[in-house]
């Protein structure tokens, strides 16, 4: 019997305010239009993230230290944009603190400080997973979606939201494993975030094309797309967004301390059009892949359940 809207169930597990708008955006916008339930856990309330407001600095991490609390705000904004209206701190507001991170010399993110223990990347495992147990016991979805085991880039925040969302899903599924959070529930897929590397390497091309060399300066859309990108072959699923890509990037200019409207972002949407954000790629992780089009893709995360 194949699943309803009203049954279908998607859980989203980030690790900052933003990340879920970047990553799933119009994928969250389509479905909670077309009537299926979105509930977003975020891990932390990045806290030690970037002001790009000017007026705005005296709350960053080290001045007011208030940077957390207006995220959350942001946040709320985005959502109400996408139509989310379950969304979630894991543990609660605060319970486990943004880690921080620096640039690794070859481009990717690397942990700022491994000795804070108040920081997510720091936390332990088995508690932060037991609080995903219970909100995977509550909302039994069918669908996960979190990072792959690199955190997509490397951030600590991203890796070990990872490590907590696949432990949390093989946790809540142990009908022997701590019955007070919960009845059992299998997930019967779980997908990674991904970007494509074609698609990437198209849009590059046609920013080029447009005479555009200051975005991702240095990247040659002919060459080696880096650590952030995934190779096609392992894609299981590309979720167009169609319309919502406009949401999309209403919502992430909602995330203003993080974003900046004039920014890399924005000129992937600007000269190679919404369409390079609203279409969302996925690796499944776990389960089926259901039936896909000519290109080898589902075209629905729910696609065979
Ligand atoms: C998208 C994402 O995960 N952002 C994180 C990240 O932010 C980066 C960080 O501030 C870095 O110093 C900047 O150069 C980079 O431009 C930012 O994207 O790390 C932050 C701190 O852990 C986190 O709050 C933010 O959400
Ligand atoms: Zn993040």
């Amino acid at each position: 019997m194949s699943l309803v809207p009203a049954d279908m169930r998607l859980l989203l597990v980030h690790a900052h305010p933003d990340d879920e708008t970047i990553q799933n955006g119009a994928t969250m916008a389509r479905y909670v239009a077309e009537g299926r339930q979105v509930t977003l856990v975020t891990c932390t309330a990045g806290e030690l993230g970037e002001v790009l407001v000017p007026e705005l600095a005296h709350i960053a991490a080290d001045r007011d230290d208030t940077l957390g609390e207006h995220r959350r705000e942001e946040l709320a904004a985005a959502m109400a944009i996408l139509g989310v209206t379950d969304h979630r701190f894991l543990g609660g507001f605060g319970a486990f603190r943004d880690s921080g991170m620096k640039w690794h010399e070859k481009g990717y993110a690397i942990a700022a400080d491994e000795t804070d223990d108040r920081a997510f990347a720091n936390a332990d495992l088995t508690q932060a997973a037991d609080e995903l147990v219970k909100v995977i016991r509550e909302v039994r979805p069918q669908v996960l979606v979190t990072y792959d085991e690199f955190g997509n880039y490397g951030h600590p925040d991203h890796i070990q939201a990872h490590r907590v969302a696949m432990y949390a899903a093989q946790l809540a599924a142990v009908p022997s494993y701590k019955r007070d959070l919960g009845e059992p529930h299998d997930i019967a897929k779980i997908y990674w975030c991904a970007m494509s590397e074609a698609r990437m390497r198209e849009s590059l091309r046609a920013l080029r094309a447009s005479g555009d060399t200051e975005t991702f300066a240095g990247m040659d859309p002919e060459g080696d797309m880096g650590p952030f990108t995934t190779p096609d072959a392992w894609l299981a699923a590309a979720i167009d967004g169609g319309e919502f890509g406009e949401k999309k990037i209403d919502a992430m200019k909602a995330h203003r301390t993080q974003i900046d409207p004039d920014g890399p972002f924005f000129a992937m949407g600007g000269s190679v059009g919404t369409a390079f954000w609203s279409t969302e790629f996925y690796r499944l992780a776990k389960g089926e892949q259901g039936p896909v089009g000519a290109d080898g893709f589902e075209t629905d995360l729910f696609a065979g359940l």
